[in-house]
């Protein structure tokens, strides 16, 4: 009995916790981002899924509302979901939001016994030789690359190639600390975007059932996106 409690602890302290984050402008969060989210941690079996708002984006243009707003939208949208956590360490730093510096903060903050995953969507892959140090960023993490609707990864691009040396299956991401790319297509495949809902909103349109009731309430009280 006693044998058999021993190998159970250590079983469970060689087995590495699995942390995935999704960064993004969430202008505003909608059921795309969340849907993801939520299938992406059932079906990795992942310890965290943390919805990362970015402050200041470095690589599009300003967002339509203030960043504490896109962080309230957030912890509105997943109030009543304990599953998907909320990260505000780049809103809580007031200067550009760049993923390299707040993975390598994760890492000092979650130690070396965590595998990091940064869980983008391929129409942001696209652009990912172009991001800051984007090297160190597969020294910290595997990749995790959505499937969307409507986007697919160009050919003989920077991105296409790095994606064929560096791709895994799950088995080989099971064992990587960083460095893979595991592409996968979610079952929900929900073609909303946060462009779309800025435009229905801006002409007076319904968004209803693209994203929480709670953070259209929030939408309709702050008067955002008129
Ligand atoms: N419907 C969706 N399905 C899968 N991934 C998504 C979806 N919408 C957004 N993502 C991914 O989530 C991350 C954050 O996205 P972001 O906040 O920019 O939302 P967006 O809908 O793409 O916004 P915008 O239209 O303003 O660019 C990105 O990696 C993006 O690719
Ligand atoms: O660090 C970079 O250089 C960098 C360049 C482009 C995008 N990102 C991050 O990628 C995430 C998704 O961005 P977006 O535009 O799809 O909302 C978000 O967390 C951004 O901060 C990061």
């Amino acid at each position: 009995m006693w044998c058999l409690v021993t190998d159970i602890s250590a079983n469970s302290l060689k087995k590495r916790k699995l942390v995935a984050v999704m960064g993004g402008t969430f202008d505003p969060v909608h059921h795309g981002h969340l849907r993801s989210a939520l299938e992406l941690k059932q079906l990795l079996n992942l310890d965290q899924l943390r919805l990362l708002p970015c402050h200041q984006p470095t690589h599009r243009g300003v967002p339509r509302t203030q960043a504490e707003q896109r962080l309230q939208m957030l912890r509105l949208a997943v109030a009543d979901e304990p599953s998907l956590y909320i990260d505000d360490r780049e809103i809580r730093l007031d200067q550009p939001s760049y993923s390299v510096y707040s993975l390598q903060s994760l890492k000092a903050e979650l130690g070396d016994s965590v595998t990091l995953f940064w869980v983008l969507g391929v129409d942001s892959f696209a652009s990912f030789t172009r991001w800051h140090r984007w090297q160190e960023i597969l020294q910290l993490a595997n990749l995790i690359i959505l499937t969307r609707p409507g986007f697919t990864l160009g050919e003989n691009t920077p991105e296409q190639k790095l994606w064929q040396a560096n791709r895994a299956d799950c088995a080989e991401l099971e064992k990587a600390d960083c460095g893979k790319i595991y592409a996968l297509q979610l079952p929900s495949q929900l073609e909303i975007s946060a462009t779309f809902i800025r435009d229905q909103l801006q002409q007076g349109c319904s968004v209803r059932y693209l994203l929480p009731d709670a953070v259209l309430n929030y939408i309709q009280q702050q008067q955002l996106y008129g």
